[in-house]
């Protein structure tokens, strides 16, 4: 049966979920506060909006009347999601899950006071002298963030007092919305990191992926690649920590849940509601189904049978370095070339420096060396340049 889906958030992974409920005969309205953004490029319908603006999304809301809405970005007036629930609209994966995963202190403190969850120490600090006391409490080094903010935007490492200025200044720089407050969290030293996707449904049942290995910079993803090496017992620990915090959140669809792989355990970092940024590599053919079909079933309350591991995979970011319109790529032919490997060039409009344009994508084997598909990835990527058009 056809429902009309409205996406809060139009970037790459966005464009992804369009085509998977295309795929499965679904309406989509792709918001974003921008035109022409990637995933309105393949919707059937769009609106330009400040999705923080709650007067504009009940405006929208109230023109579209959509069956299901799906936030695709964090910086979104959320607290409106609850009368949309009332109203009878499905909201993914729900009201509250989307509210709480805005702000970085609502879904700390569930995870870490409520459901008990081993969290990095942290504190919150809404001014540069309580910043000062939460670094005393926490310790150097300790990461901060703007408690609204995705991609590492705003987020800076202290590590010597002369830094905890400039982390304030970042911060407030960086964050989306209009929260001045920050967390500061002491510094993990983990091994490894992974995203466990996590699958709820209606029917109960919650279904786990192959843990996918990532590599950061700055606090944005460069690197990702499925399946992690991870021991059976942090694997364990790691699924259970996803079950109990997806539960308490409530609702269907699929969830990035983040963490830290150290030698004293298993950290949770923190999740999205929604596909992640680093599950782009389910793109490789990774699994039988990629984590954006997995999100379209689960929203639709369609059954997913199984998930299987059909290949190892890798992704790469291409990230621009200069601002201008009308990008345009080379070394696209240079990256098909080679065996095994593909190219998802996102669509944006503009580049900037250090803006995620697009990914390649490498995979061989599923008894093959994933460092070798990661690398492999890793220097494909290198070799696409963005060269913007008009300046
Ligand atoms: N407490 C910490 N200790 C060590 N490293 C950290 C810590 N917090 C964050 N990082 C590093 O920074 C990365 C980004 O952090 P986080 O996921 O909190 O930011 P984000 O802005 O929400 O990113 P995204 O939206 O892309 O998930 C982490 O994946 C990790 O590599
Ligand atoms: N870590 C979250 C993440 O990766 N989100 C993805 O990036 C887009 C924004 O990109 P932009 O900042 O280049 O517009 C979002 O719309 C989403 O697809
Ligand atoms: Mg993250």
């Amino acid at each position: 049966m056809q429902k009309k889906i409205m996406l809060l958030g139009s970037g790459e992974l966005g464009k992804e979920f369009v085509i998977a409920a295309q795929r499965l005969g679904q309406h989509i309205i792709a918001v974003d506060s921008y035109d022409d953004a990637p995933a309105q490029q393949v919707a059937d319908e769009r609106e330009v909006i400040n999705m923080l603006d709650g007067a504009e999304l009940d405006r929208i809301v109230a023109k579209h009347k959509p069956d299901i809405i799906v936030p695709e970005i964090e910086a979104i007036r959320t607290e409106r999601f609850y009368d949309y629930e009332k109203q009878g609209i499905r909201v993914v994966p729900s009201a509250k899950a989307a509210n709480f995963t805005m702000n970085r202190k609502a879904i700390r403190d569930l995870a870490a006071k409520e459901l008990g969850l081993r969290t990095a120490d942290y504190r919150y600090a809404n001014n540069l002298e309580e910043l000062q006391a939460a670094v005393k409490a926490v310790g150097m080094p300790c990461v901060v963030k703007p408690l609204m903010s995705s991609s590492g935007k705003g987020q800076s490492v202290i590590r010597n007092e002369a830094d905890i200025e400039k982390a304030w200044e970042y911060a407030q720089h960086g964050k989306r919305g209009d929260q001045t407050e920050v967390i500061a969290e002491a510094f993990v030293k983990f091994n490894s990191e992974i995203t466990l996707l996590t699958v709820t449904q209606d029917s109960g049942i919650t279904l786990f992926c192959l843990p996918i290995g990532h590599r950061q910079e700055n606090g944005d993803y460069r690197e990702s690649w499925q399946p992690a090496a991870i021991s059976p017992e942090h694997l364990t620990e790691a699924q259970d920590m996803a079950a109990k915090v997806t539960r308490a959140l409530t609702g269907a669809g699929i969830w990035g849940v983040e963490f830290f792989l150290a030698d004293e355990g298993v950290y949770f970092s923190e999740l999205s509601p929604r596909p992640h940024d680093t599950g782009m590599v389910t793109l490789a053919g990774t699994q039988n189904l990629s984590e954006f079909e997995l999100h379209a079933r689960a929203v639709l309350g369609l059954p997913i049978a199984e998930i299987t591991h059909e290949r190892n995979g890798a992704s790469a970011v291409i990230l621009a370095d200069t601002e201008g319109s009308e990008p345009v790529f080379t070394g696209v032919e240079q990256v098909l070339a080679q065996p095994k490997a593909d190219i998802r060039l996102f669509g944006k409009p503009i580049a900037r420096p250090q803006r995620r344009m697009g990914v390649v994508l490498t995979y061989d084997g599923t008894g093959t060396n994933v460092d070798s598909i990661k690398d492999r990835a890793a220097e494909l990527a290198q070799l696409v340049k963005v060269v913007t058009q008009v300046h």
